[in-house]
């Protein structure tokens, strides 16, 4: 898709990584969400970091990041990479060792993070991400695309660990939620880290 100089947007981002299903879901919602976020990525100039491949809704917003002409790197363990496996992955392709890697190198070359609906290997990518920001190893905003209420039941979870005590009130605060990829990407920009982190600035290998 071409999308035109006057109609870009200016960002504080130049990349987010990306967390997403290796399976496309059953609605065509999802599929359409992931293709809605990468034309939102490209309408704001910003470049796609993502787990590599081109399967499930990995493939569409990959495809339509690159389709938009913006940079696509993605980061995909050895283990990975024969193309049966995973698929064709567009624009750079980073080969890392092993899973933590893979998660540590795409969260250095990323200034926030998105997850769309997806199963076991997203939410542990985005549960990662926020105790990351949780005991204050970044500072980055972590956005959580809420398709079609996917994830209602995460965010009622997430609500009852704070009303039990086990997620202070502050660290709620870290999950940015929308909808739909438009409101969700400028609320990401609004975004202001709680101050309040669990620790001082940690410097953990990420
Ligand atoms: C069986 C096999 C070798 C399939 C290849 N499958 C995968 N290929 C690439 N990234 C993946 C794969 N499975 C999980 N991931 C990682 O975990 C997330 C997707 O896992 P899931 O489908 O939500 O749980 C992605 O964000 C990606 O970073």
């Amino acid at each position: 898709m071409e999308i035109k100089a006057e109609t870009m947007q200016k960002s504080k981002f130049k990349r987010i990584c990306v967390f997403c299903g290796s399976s496309q879901g059953k609605k065509s919602s999802y599929q359409d969400a992931a293709v809605d976020l990468g034309n939102e990525l490209v309408s704001r100039n910003i470049d796609l970091v993502y787990g590599g491949g081109s399967i499930g809704l990995m493939g569409l917003v990959s495809q339509a990041v690159h389709d938009g002409g913006r940079h696509v790197i993605g980061v995909i363990p050895k283990t990975l990479m024969p193309k049966e496996l995973t698929g064709e992955t567009v624009g750079e392709v980073r080969a890392v060792a092993g899973m933590h890697q893979r998660k540590a190198e795409m969260a250095k070359h990323s200034d926030a993070f998105i997850a769309l609906p997806g199963g076991y290997g997203t939410l542990e990518e985005l549960l990662e991400v926020i105790t990351w920001a949780q005991l204050g190893i970044h500072e980055k905003p972590v956005g959580l695309l809420n398709v079609d209420g996917y994830y209602n039941s995460l965010l009622s979870f997430i609500d009852k660990a704070v009303e039990e005590g086990f997620i202070s009130p502050t660290a709620r605060e870290i999950i940015v939620s929308a909808p739909n990829a438009k409101e969700l990407v400028k609320k990401l920009e609004e975004y202001a880290p709680c101050r309040e982190s669990v620790t001082s600035k940690l410097c953990w290998e990420m």
